[in-house]
């Protein structure tokens, strides 16, 4: 797969092969020097369509761009109509930006970010360049409208506040791909095109543009491998990244933001991306993408560059010009063939050359021996920046673009007509149902699952063959064992299901591809045929070959109570997993309380004293221990008590003390835990 084939088939879906947009930059120079004279040569991707000159000023509405952004729509195939329709192009502003964080050991505030502006228009592509920890990533999030609340100054989009339907034209891919790993990437796509589609296209269409996908970002070869993880091997780190691009891609964002889309990535996979990326930008979207350390190739693919340090900005603007602003304010490139990237990143964190040379080696030399005080250098250039730059920047933000207007003047605004969601509930309940059993499909089917039931079921029916109640003791005791086993191994099982699926709840609910009831009511489904098969096995195995009652009645009596306390421990599991999130204080956490519902369960302990005697209430344990002992022994059945003596099964000591009798509050209390614990869960997730 070359750049070319890459770009090529881009195109088709997102009009790449639009006409090539040769726009003159309009601003000289941001110091008021002649326009960049840099060859545009550098600029180009060998075989490909996509040129890298900027495609518009910086301050000046630009209505050449736009009405070939609106053409770049209608050029968009038949065969995609949605495409057409959703694409609203946004013009992104943002001034003033500035943020800071207080530790909570110390008390003390840090500002991660401090009066970042910028405008990034449709057909732009944005880079944010800085030193690692300078704040790109949560500069981009901000611009996400992931950090709402807590940033000061203002962010629009097309002239509006970020709102839910604009929030449907981003597209955000985050620095770590958060992705199925069981899934292929034919199911993790198609899953994502019936999420994030809008209702009114077929299964059949969703289901097209999800592979329309897979060959335009050249994953055929990989299309049906798993998707993989740190501990699955799966397709590769690119073909991962591709895929978590192609998500966000696929309801064809106006603004797509990118978290490090290049990282871990080679020099070639790295520009096919960008230019994917710069594709989509000449296709009349917005394209703002964080990066650490561009090659030059790279560098000169982007329009636009944010360039931070320690959170300050110390040039926003054109690529072309970044080079003749630092060199106004006395800053030049050590050597001629120096990538402005490293350049720029060595500003950046205050290191600067005192020799001029045309030796690389040379260069370094004086880079590491002679460089000026790094604080001092940081603070000229940032406060440069804010008298050189700023003012341009802030008179290019108070301009306003055509799509402002449009959106300003209100009738063509998106918000009349935009719901939250692009999908019913029934749908998203569907799609999310069928993603989880295939996801988990190795886990909750797993051999070694079955195994482990299978074998305990067969063990306790040797260890209690045939029992009768000649030994109620022992009889009895498997009954305790049933309801500890059963309320043991679900409560377990059950904590890891929303710490294992917190990261992927909090990326897709950001993109509001669902609501949470309909994951929430969909993961319980999904869940169920396992955790109801398991314990029917086990019951059927260990009830016959233990010699309980024979009776048909009796036997699908204690399985409905097995399987009664099963979904109650899970449902306590869900709880103590969403409310704490972290899986070793949750499993600590449903140890004690699982060895306090087992001593409380009135097997071991008959005379508790009555101040701590109503622990035995809050056990699940006691309520399934009880029912199972009413089901199994009728008000008058006997037992050899001693030499002949026959004695009421009811008035044995181990079962005198459960009170029997009541037998409908029992269900009734499982009923609340059923009810009430799984209302904890959701609302926990909520919060
Ligand atoms: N919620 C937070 N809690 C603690 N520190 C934070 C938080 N958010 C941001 N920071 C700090 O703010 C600074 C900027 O972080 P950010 O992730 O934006 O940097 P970055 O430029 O993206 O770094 P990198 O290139 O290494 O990913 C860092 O020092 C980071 O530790």
């Amino acid at each position: 797969l070359n750049l070319t084939h890459f770009h090529f088939h881009l195109s088709s879906v997102f009009s790449l092969n639009m006409p090539i947009l040769e726009l003159e930059p309009t601003i000289s120079s941001v110091t008021g020097s002649p326009a960049s004279t840099r060859p545009h040569a550098n600029t180009r991707m060998e075989n490909s369509t996509v040129h890298a000159e900027p495609p518009g000023s910086t301050n000046n509405t630009n209505p050449t761009l736009e009405s070939r952004v609106s053409d770049q729509n209608q050029a968009i195939p038949s065969q995609l109509p949605f495409l057409r329709k959703s694409l609203r192009p946004i013009t992104l502003k943002f001034q003033d930006l500035a943020y800071t964080i207080t530790s909570p050991e110390s008390n003390k505030t840090r500002t991660v970010l401090d009066g970042v502006s910028g405008v990034v228009r449709p057909g732009e592509l944005l880079a944010m360049l800085g030193p690692s920890g300078s704040g790109k990533t949560t500069l981009l999030t901000a611009l996400g409208g992931r950090l709402p609340g807590k940033i000061s100054g203002s962010i629009t989009y097309s002239g509006e506040p970020f709102s839910s339907s604009v929030k449907r034209k981003i597209g955000f891919v985050t620095q770590d791909d958060v992705l199925y790993p069981h899934l292929t990437v034919l199911e993790t796509l198609t899953y994502a095109a019936m999420l994030r589609l809008p209702k009114n296209l077929t299964y059949e269409e969703k289901a097209e543009q999800a592979g329309l996908i897979i060959v335009e970002l050249g994953l055929t070869r990989c299309r049906d491998s798993i998707v993989g993880g740190p501990l699955i091997r799966g397709v590769s780190g690119g073909e991962r990244k591709r895929v978590s691009i192609g998500q966000e891609m696929l309801v064809n964002p106006s603004l797509l933001l990118l978290d490090e889309p290049t990282s871990g990535l080679d020099s070639t996979t790295a520009l096919r991306l960008m230019g994917t990326l710069k594709g989509l930008a000449r296709g009349g979207r917005s394209v703002v993408t964080t990066i650490h350390q561009p090659s030059s190739r790279l560098y000169w693919m982007f329009d636009k560059v944010v360039v931070l340090c320690e959170g300050c900005p110390i040039y926003c603007g054109l690529v072309g010009q970044v080079i003749e602003y630092l060199a106004s304010i006395g800053y030049v490139p050590g050597f001629d063939l120096m990538n402005p990237a490293d350049f720029l990143l060595d500003l950046a964190n205050g290191v600067v050359p005192c020799t001029n040379t045309d030796d690389h080696q040379q260069y370094n030399q004086s880079r590491e021996d002679c460089h000026e005080d790094d604080k001092s250098v940081k603070l000229f250039l940032i406060s440069s920046y804010k008298k050189t730059l700023y003012p341009l920047i802030k008179d290019d933000i108070h301009t306003k673009t055509h799509d402002e207007s449009r959106a300003i003047r209100g009738p063509q605004s998106s918000r009349c007509c935009d719901s939250r969601w692009t999908t019913s509930w029934w749908t998203q309940f569907k799609v999310l149902f069928k993603r989880g059993l295939r996801e988990r499909r190795h886990e909750s089917y797993s051999g070694l699952r079955i195994f482990q039931v299978m074998s305990v079921s067969i063990l306790s029916g040797l260890l209690w063959w045939h029992s009768d109640t000649s030994h109620l003791q022992d009889q009895v005791g498997l009954l305790f064992f049933l309801s500890v086993f059963w309320g043991f191994y679900p409560l377990s099982n059950g904590i890891f299901t929303f710490p294992n699926d917190r990261l992927m709840l909090i990326r897709e609910r950001s993109s509001s591809m669902y609501r949470l009831s309909s994951y929430y009511f969909a993961r319980m489904a999904g869940d169920l045929p396992m955790e109801l098969v398991l314990p029917t096995i086990f019951i059927t195995i260990t009830y016959w070959m233990a010699g309980l009652k024979p009776s048909l009645v009796t036997f699908t009596l204690t399985l409905l109570i097995i399987l009664f306390n099963v979904l109650v421990s899970q449902g306590l599991g869900l709880a103590l997993g969403a409310i704490l999130t972290d899986l070793k204080q949750a499993s600590t956490l449903s140890s004690v309380i699982m060895f306090v519902f087992l001593l409380a369960g009135g097997y071991y302990i008959q005379h508790i004293p009555p101040f701590i005697g109503w622990l035995k209430y809050t056990s699940f344990s006691y309520y399934c221990y009880k029912l199972l002992v009413e089901v199994q022994y009728s008000e008058h059945e006997v037992y050899d008590c001693h030499m002949d003596i026959h004695c009421r099964v009811l008035d044995f000591p181990g079962i005198k003390y459960l009170g029997v009798g009541h037998l409908w509050w029992d269900v009734a209390a499982l009923g609340v835990m059923l009810v009430g614990y799984r209302l904890l869960a959701y609302v926990a997730l909520r919060g």
